[in-house]
């Protein structure tokens, strides 16, 4: 499988497929320091980040904004001085999706400089 880095987004709908128990196992490991977490019920991803003030997270915070522009999918982002708190799931299934694994990865990447 190509890495999840080099993949793009498709379009999110409602009929979009959740991603299954099969999927989530080949492609966890890809984002190994990445938690799948509930809220309110549904899946998503998460992941914080550590910098060293706030500018530092400001400018992380808005990399991964500019990405999410790019590929069409976006994350909640709660930035704070020296951390940044990324979420992602997809609001049209109200779950997960392959797609927040691939911006997952990116957001890694980002992050990795
Ligand atoms: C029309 C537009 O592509 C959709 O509303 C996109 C925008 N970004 C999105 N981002 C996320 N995370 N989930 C979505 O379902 C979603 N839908």
């Amino acid at each position: 499988m190509e890495a999840l880095v080099k993949q793009k987004c498709t379009a999110c709908h409602k009929d979009a497929p959740r991603v299954t128990d099969a999927e989530i196992a080949e492609l966890k490991p890809q984002i190994p320091d990445w938690n799948i977490v509930e809220v309110d019920g549904e899946a998503r991803l998460e992941r914080t980040y550590k910098f060293r003030d706030f500018q530092a997270a400001l400018d992380f915070t808005n990399r991964v904004g500019a990405i999410a522009e790019e590929e069409g999918h976006h994350p909640a982002l709660l930035t704070e001085w020296g951390k940044v708190k990324v979420s992602w799931w997809t609001h049209a299934i109200s779950g997960l999706h392959r797609n927040d694994f691939i911006m997952a990865a990116k957001t890694d990447q980002i992050a990795a400089g």
